[in-house]
């Protein structure tokens, strides 16, 4: 049996920091399992401009613990009103390593987003000739449409033909959470891949509803039926290069989500290596882990993949009920769970 696996260094493609005490409580967190991250731009107010961006990425460096290395790579928040060519000057100074599209009312703090993909597209447009990604939370949001539905809709009303008039434009379908994602992501063109979190890996919708209402396990998209997750196993597992991590590392205070109107998001950040294994060794996968952890994405985004390693090694712990960050306080993906695997 295997007792430990050394691979490269992995990078988060999607994260959630959060900015002020709450980034110094988890950035840490991040950092300690990835060399780098997809970070994402939905603060208040968010990040639209190159100059909140290098700011932002200031505040971030600033926040790293000491000793660790881990580079943030950010991302523009398109809203109706984006400038193309403030996106594409970020983009060609390094900045900015990608724009990110919240359909307006999708989730936490999208109300800035975009209401109609056609008034950016002349920005997607310029996106595209700039060879700069565009990554994309992809929900519906009108009343009418179920929100168990809206992943799916939305690949058939707005990315669909959102590839149909831009057809050189690289897109990262984000946190997918449906068959009918995977089966989208897999017959489109090279220039369209997909990031999966862990618990859309681990966990259905009864986890969220069965026994109890369960806000731990609300994110957003919703964690979908169990055939669903099935077909995300199998795209994770497939080494299939459009398929990579993408924690959605989400941090909310306990009480926020413990609540009559409880925020979206799971912090999985703390055990996201440890979460990732757990179902490539239950799929007899684990030869294909390194190539979705830490090849893939890099390959995707055009950038050398790490050249340090991390090893976990197979040790039963238990997740800790509860993370002190910022003076808040996070229960974890997981929590009170056993895992089979500890990164070293
Ligand atoms: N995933 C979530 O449920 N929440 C994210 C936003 C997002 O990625 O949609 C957050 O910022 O809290
Ligand atoms: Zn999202
Ligand atoms: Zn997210």
């Amino acid at each position: 049996m295997t007792t430990s696996i050394t691979i490269r260094r992995p990078d988060d493609w999607h994260v959630h920091l959060r900015d002020g005490a709450m980034l110094a409580g988890v950035v840490g967190h991040t950092a300690r399992q990835f060399a780098r991250a997809i970070v994402m731009p939905n603060l208040t107010p968010p990040v639209t401009d190159v100059a909140s961006a290098v700011a932002y990425r200031d505040r971030i460096l600033a926040a790293v613990p000491a000793g660790m290395t881990f580079t943030p790579l950010l991302t523009a928040y398109l809203t109706d009103r984006s400038d193309p060519a403030e996106l594409v000057r970020g983009h060609a100074e390094g900045v900015f390593t990608a724009a990110k599209l919240y359909p307006a009312g999708a989730t936490t703090n999208s109300d800035k987003g975009v209401t109609d993909i056609r008034n950016i597209d002349s920005v997607l447009e310029a996106m595209a000739a700039a060879g700069m990604p565009l990554c994309v939370h992809g929900e519906v949001t009108h009343a009418d449409v179920d929100v168990f539905d809206r992943e799916a809709v939305f690949i058939e009303q707005v990315l669909e033909p959102l590839l149909a008039r831009i057809p050189g434009l690289r897109v990262i379908f984000e946190h997918i959470t449906t068959a009918e994602a995977v089966q989208f992501v897999e017959s489109a063109g090279a220039n369209v891949a997909a990031t999966i979190t862990p618990q859309h890996l681990h966990i259905n919708r009864n986890a969220m509803l069965v026994g109890g209402i369960r806000p731990h396990a609300y994110c957003l998209p919703v964690a979908k039926r169990e055939t669903h997750r099935l077909a995300l196993r199998k795209a994770a597992v497939s080494g299939n290069p459009k398929f990579f991590l993408g924690t959605d590392s989400a941090p909310h205070a306990r009480e926020t989500k413990e609540s009559a109107c409880g925020c979206a998001g799971i912090f999985n950040a703390p055990y996201a290596l440890e979460s990732y294994l757990v179902v490539f060794e239950q799929e007899g996968a684990i030869g294909r882990f390194e190539d979705f952890a830490s090849r893939f994405g890099p390959a995707f985004y055009g950038l050398a993949v790490n050249e340090d390693t991390v090893t976990l090694e197979r040790v039963e712990h238990v997740v800790p009920a509860c993370i002190s960050a910022g003076g808040a306080e996070l229960v974890p993906f997981h929590a009170g769970e056993t895992l089979g695997w500890r990164l070293v």
